[in-house]
């Protein structure tokens, strides 16, 4: 695990302040659009077309599993290709274990060298998702927030998919809800994990079970977090729920109780996880192998647990 210094590798942890861990934001902010117009930030140029854009993903990582979920209800999967990275992320950071046809830049090892093909200066964090031009030869967008945007609705006119996941009436609802389930959750079990300092670690774990507690009230009025309909805020809380009874509950401590534990969360997770082709994205070897054998500082031994033993695929009861 590193991070690139004026286009330079550094093999180094996260650095901290009071024992909080802080996340960088990410540097790639264009947007894909239907015409190429410029989006919410960043250059223009960047047209839907089939074809012209490759996703580079962490199976393990939640933010890159939202990519993946979008490409698939969004019917994207003929249109935008997939290079999968090893769940191993050890000193040279994310890695290709196996060299893939699909891959657009030849003979790259390491994801370090995609960003350091488009920046030779480049500084800062190397994470995934990124979603690359194959076209310009260049980093389109690294935060996965904004590519799923991207895919809820610049590709319409080419796969004929007009479902909306962020629908107009529904933005500012959805939009306060990402926020506090950002902060305290998705990235708040980070917060828990890196922490470094026993009372970081203590904020975070009360805010993510505060959280948990009100999501789960929530989800006993209404079936989504925004009400009947499924948005994009709940495939955001989703990976990082799927995720929390194997990884976050025991290797970033967050034991209070687990997502089985709860009535409403659980039958929610397991609705969801459900839905056609969901499960097809989500692979517990990787997430869980990522975890335990990549943060060596968390888990010296580098075992991975084989539990838990759960399965998402019984029966829930939300309708
Ligand atoms: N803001 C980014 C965060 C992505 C992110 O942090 N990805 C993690 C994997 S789960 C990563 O690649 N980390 C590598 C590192 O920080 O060195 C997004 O949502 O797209």
């Amino acid at each position: 695990m590193g991070l690139l210094i004026d286009g330079t590798w550094h093999d180094q942890w996260y650095t901290s302040e009071n024992g909080e861990f802080v996340r960088e934001h990410a540097q790639y902010r264009n947007w894909v659009t239907a015409d190429g117009q410029p989006g919410l930030s960043g250059d223009g140029g960047f047209a839907a077309e089939s074809g012209r854009y490759h996703l580079f993903v962490s199976l393990a990582c939640p933010w890159a599993h939202r990519t993946l979920i979008f490409r698939l209800l969004k019917d994207l999967e003929k249109h935008i290709g997939v290079t999968v990275v090893d769940p191993k992320m050890l000193k040279h950071g994310w890695t290709f274990s196996e060299v893939s046809q699909d891959n657009p830049i030849a003979n790259i090892q390491y994801l370090y060298q995609l960003y350091i093909h488009v920046k030779p200066d480049y500084t800062g964090r190397v994470t995934v998702p990124v979603l690359w031009d194959k076209q310009r030869n260049m980093i389109v967008s690294n935060e996965s927030s904004e590519i799923i945007r991207m895919f809820n609705s610049a590709f319409d006119a080419i796969t004929g998919n007009d479902l909306d996941f962020y629908p107009e009436v529904l933005r500012n609802e959805i939009d306060a809800i990402n926020e506090v389930v950002y902060r305290d959750f998705n990235n708040g079990v980070y917060r828990a994990g890196f922490a470094t300092e026993q009372s970081a670690y203590e904020k975070a774990y009360n805010q993510v079970f505060a959280r948990l507690d009100k999501i789960d009230n929530i989800l006993s009025k209404c079936r989504y977090l925004a009400g009947d309909q499924l948005t994009e805020a709940d495939w955001r809380l989703f990976t990082t729920l799927i995720r929390f009874d194997s990884v976050y509950y025991s290797h970033f401590k967050l034991n209070k109780q687990r997502i089985e534990d709860y009535p409403n969360l659980s039958n929610y997770l397991r609705a969801l996880y459900q839905m056609p082709g969901i499960a097809s994205t989500t692979n517990f070897g990787h997430i869980k192998t990522h975890y335990y054998y990549s943060h060596s500082m968390i888990n010296p031994t580098r075992i991975v647990p084989k539990g838990p033993e759960i399965d998402y695929t019984r029966p829930h009861n939300r309708g």
